[in-house]
């Protein structure tokens, strides 16, 4: 089958050699005319997965209309910030006689409106154009993906039918990948847990222990919980791969770009200076501020997530913003239960 992939960062870049070992036609496309030159001319992203050599198969690109002719599959793997631009590229390029399927792997809000990935795609997308969208997620860094370590994700979709086109797509012996329907779940675990693992490497670099770190996760799985199930979502999805496994991976992984951004808080660095010093996309900087209004929207408590947002927008110091996380008024543990009840 024919696939582009748009987008040539480190995710994009593993994603189209698990395609391309799968005998997949792979099209990758980037904007940056001299990395793209580079990856067909030496075979390896030297910018974004240094380490990896890929198939020879795959032809990078920085021409959309080649990428996208006729590809049966489109998988989106560019930063949050380009999906909508990305999307309008679709629109005027797509002819509506192949209509592929189209996957995200992409994890974040949009910071203007606060959408989900696949909702921004809804919006600016042309219906005819497409068979079915489909989001793939899970605990899956890019580094250990083109090494082929053992990776579990999951790809959900409206249609059962198209993620398990998508499954039998990207099925491996190293990559596994199993079928959801809850969209709503699988977006919103994969864009919060990105501001939960800021908390994570910052916590780290002041030098806290094992018990911080597993107060982090679990309270950050809460209140992951709590706005997702608020959102829409089946409150399971969140103990699945897109919830808690991810929320392990970027938690406790110097892999993590978010996590490294957490100890450039800690750290002192403003947003812009951590973007400078990270040179790869963090997404959770951005949607803290979308999560932080999403919860006010809908009086949804998210102590961690509003403490990283005081600090990252409103300059509160970190030793404040931890004190007073620490201090809040006593909470009954399981709350989530009382939440649906309230539904
Ligand atoms: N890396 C990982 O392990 C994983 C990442 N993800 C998610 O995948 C998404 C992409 O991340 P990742 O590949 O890691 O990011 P990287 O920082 O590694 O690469 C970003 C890529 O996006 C390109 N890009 C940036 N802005 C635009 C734009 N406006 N139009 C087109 N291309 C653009 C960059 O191009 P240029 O070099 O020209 O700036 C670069 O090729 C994120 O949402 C991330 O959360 C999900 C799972 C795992
Ligand atoms: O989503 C990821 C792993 O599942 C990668 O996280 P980072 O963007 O923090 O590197």
């Amino acid at each position: 089958m024919k696939v582009a992939v748009l987008g040539a960062g480190s995710w994009g870049t593993a994603l189209a050699k698990v395609l391309a070992e799968n005998d997949h036609e792979v099209y990758l496309w980037g904007r940056n005319a001299s990395q793209i030159q580079q990856i067909n001319e030496t075979k390896i992203n030297q910018k974004y997965l240094p380490d990896t050599v890929l198939p020879e198969s795959i032809m990078a690109t920085t021409d959309l209309a080649t990428a996208l002719h006729e590809a049966r599959m489109i998988l989106i793997v560019v930063p949050t910030s380009a999906i909508r631009q990305t999307m309008e590229n679709l629109n005027d390029l797509l002819v509506n006689e192949s209509q592929p399927i189209i996957v995200h792997a992409t994890k974040g809000l949009e910071q203007e409106t606060k959408l989900r990935i696949s909702e921004v795609m809804e919006e600016v997308l042309k219906p005819e154009l497409y068979e079915a969208l489909a989001v793939l997620s899970g605990p899956s860094h890019a580094e250990e993906v083109a090494r082929q370590d053992i990776t579990t994700v999951t790809v959900a979709s409206h249609s059962l039918t198209a993620a398990q086109i998508v499954q039998d797509v990207f099925m491996n012996r190293y990559f596994r990948v199993y079928t959801n329907t809850d969209v709503i779940g699988v977006e919103l675990g994969a864009a919060l847990k990105n501001i939960i693992a800021l908390g994570a490497g910052l916590i780290e670099e002041l030098g806290y222990g094992d018990n911080a770190k597993a107060a982090l996760i679990t309270r950050g799985l809460a209140e992951i919980s709590r706005l997702g199930v608020r959102m829409g979502a089946d409150p399971l999805t969140f103990i699945g791969l897109s919830g808690v496994g991810d929320l392990i991976v970027t938690c406790t992984s110097p892999h993590s770009r978010n996590w490294r951004a957490g100890r450039l808080i800690a750290q002192g660095l403003a947003r812009e200076e951590i973007f400078e010093n990270v040179q790869m996309v963090v997404e959770g900087i951005l949607t803290c501020k979308a999560a932080y209004e999403l919860a006010k929207e809908h009086e949804i408590e998210m102590p961690i997530t509003e403490a990283l947002y005081h600090r990252l927008y409103e300059n509160a110091s970190v030793a404040e913003s931890l004190e007073a996380l620490m201090m809040r008024e006593g909470k009954q543990e399981v709350s989530l239960q009382k939440h649906l009840e309230q539904e």
